[in-house]
C-alpha cells in the first residue's frame, strides 16, 4: 500500500498535465495569445515537479533530485508571473523575473552542495516563489479600475496560494540546520493539504478569468461596427444609458449630436463602394482626434452617426458640433492618387435638465439633422427646447 501522498502526487501530476493542455487549446482559440501559452507551459513545469517527487527514489543522488524539484517549482511560477503580466500588459522585464530565478537556484545549490543547511535549503526558493506568487496576484487586481468576479478569486486565489507556501516555507527555515522530524510531519501535512487545495483553486480561477475575457471580446464585438470601430446602434444605447446618468451626476453639459455624411450617394457613385468606405473609415478617424476619449461615438447605420458629449461648460458642449462640421468642411479625404472633399450635416440636442430617455433624445436630434439636411447640408441646427 502505497502512502496517501503519493495518491496526492499522482493526482496532481494529472490535473497539472490536464490543465496544460486545456491552456494549450485555450492558446489556440484565443488568437494565440502569448500568455495562454505561458500558463501552459507553466502547468506543463508543474507536472514535471510533480513526477520528480513520484520518482524521487529513483534518483541515486538525494540532491541531484532536489535542485530538478526546485528549478522546476521555480520556472513554473515565473512562467505563470510572466503570463499574467503579458495579459495585463504590465511591463516587466523577463531578465528581472529571469534574474530572480537564478538568484534563488544559486543559493539553493549553495545550501545542497556547498555549505549544507536543510532549513534553508527547503525554505529560500519556496520564499521567492512566494514573492512571485504576491506580484501576480496585485498584477491581476490592478489590471483595470473596477476588476471582474473572475479577476478577483484569480487575485485572491494567487494570494492565499503564497500564504500556503510561506507557511511551508517557514516550518522549513525553523528546522536550522539539520532534519527536525516534528517540523517536517508538519511541513508535509501544509504541503499535502493546503498547497494542493489552493493549487488547484487558483488554476480553476485562471481559467474562469480567461473564459470572462473571452466573454468580454464576445460582447464587445456584439456592440461594435467592424468598418469603423465606433460603438454600433446597440452598443450605443448600452453604452449611452449609463454614461449619460454618470455625466449628469458629474454635474456636466451633455448633448447628443446626430451627424451624416452629406451626399454620400454621390461619393459612392463617384469614387465607388471602397471610397465611400475609405470615407467612413477616415471621418470617424478624424473625428475621434477631435472629441474626448469619454465622449461616446456610434455608427446608426450607413452614414450616419451619433455623438454623446459632455462638457464642464455650456457653451463648449453646444460648440463641439460646429467645430466638427468645420473641421470635416476643411479636410478632404485621400483615397489612392484621388482626395474626396466631404462635408456632414449636424442635429444637436442639448440634455441639461432635461430628464429624457435616450431614445428620445436621438429622435429629437434626428429632427434637427433633418432640418439641416432640408436648409441647404453642412450646417448644424439645435433642436428647440419646446420640442422637449
Ligand atoms: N460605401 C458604403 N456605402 C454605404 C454603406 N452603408 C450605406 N451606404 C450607402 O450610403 C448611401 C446613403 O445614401 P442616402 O441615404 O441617399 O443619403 P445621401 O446620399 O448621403 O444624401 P443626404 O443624406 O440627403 O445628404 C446609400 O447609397 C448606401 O448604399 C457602407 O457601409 N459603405
Amino acid at each position: 500500500m502505497e502512502s496517501p501522498f503519493t495518491y496526492i502526487l499522482i493526482t496532481l501530476f494529472f490535473s497539472s498535465i490536464l490543465l496544460s493542455i486545456i491552456f494549450l487549446m485555450t492558446w489556440q482559440t484565443m488568437g494565440k495569445q502569448k500568455y495562454a501559452l505561458m500558463f501552459s507551459l507553466s502547468f506543463l513545469a508543474s507536472s514535471v515537479l510533480w513526477a520528480n517527487s513520484l520518482f524521487k527514489s529513483l534518483f541515486l543522488s538525494h540532491n541531484l533530485y532536489w535542485m530538478i524539484g526546485c528549478s522546476v517549482s521555480m520556472l513554473s511560477v515565473l512562467l505563470g508571473t510572466w503570463g499574467h503580466c503579458l495579459r495585463t500588459n504590465t511591463k516587466i522585464n523577463p531578465a528581472t523575473l529571469l534574474s530572480l530565478g537564478v538568484f534563488g537556484m544559486a543559493l539553493t545549490y549553495y545550501f545542497t552542495y556547498i555549505s549544507p543547511h536543510l532549513g534553508l535549503r527547503m525554505s529560500l526558493y519556496l520564499y521567492i516563489d512566494v514573492v512571485l506568487l504576491m506580484i501576480t496576484s496585485v498584477v491581476i487586481i490592478q489590471h483595470r479600475i473596477k476588476s471582474r468576479p473572475a479577476e478577483i478569486g484569480a487575485s485572491a486565489l494567487h494570494f492565499i496560494f503564497a500564504v500556503c507556501l510561506f507557511i511551508a516555507a517557514s516550518i522549513a527555515l525553523a528546522q536550522g540546520k539539520d532534519m527536525d522530524v516534528e517540523l517536517i510531519k508538519w511541513y508535509a501535512i501544509v504541503n499535502f493539504t493546503a498547497l494542493p487545495a489552493a493549487y488547484v483553486g487558483m488554476s480553476v480561477f485562471v481559467i474562469y478569468m480567461l473564459a470572462s475575457d473571452l466573454a468580454e471580446e464576445m460582447k464587445l464585438l456584439a456592440m461594435t461596427d467592424l468598418l469603423t470601430n465606433c460603438l454600433n446602434r446597440r452598443g450605443f444605447y448600452i453604452q449611452a444609458k449609463q454614461t449619460m446618468l454618470e455625466l449628469q451626476k458629474q454635474q456636466q453639459h451633455v448633448c447628443l449630436i446626430y451627424w451624416d455624411i452629406d451626399k454620400f450617394k454621390a461619393i459612392n457613385d463617384q469614387f465607388g463602394h471602397a471610397g465611400g468606405d475609405q470615407v467612413l473609415i477616415s471621418i470617424t478617424q478624424l473625428i475621434k482626434l477631435h472629441i474626448k476619449k469619454d465622449d461616446l461615438i456610434g455608427r446608426m447605420g450607413g452614414e450616419e452617426f451619433v455623438i454623446l458629449v459632455g462638457r464642464s461648460h455650456y457653451q463648449d458642449a453646444i460648440n463641439v458640433a460646429e467645430r466638427l462640421r468645420a473641421i470635416i468642411n476643411h479636410t478632404p479625404i485621400p483615397f489612392g492618387e484621388q482626395k474626396i472633399n466631404v462635408t456632414a450635416s449636424f442635429g444637436v440636442v442639448e440634455l441639461n435638465d432635461q430628464n429624457i430617455p435616450i431614445e428620445q433624445a436621438i429622435d429629437l436630434a434626428d429632427t434637427a439633422l433633418y432640418q439641416a439636411k432640408s436648409s441647404g447640408r453642412n450646417k448644424v441646427v439645435f433642436s428647440e427646447p419646446q420640442s422637449f
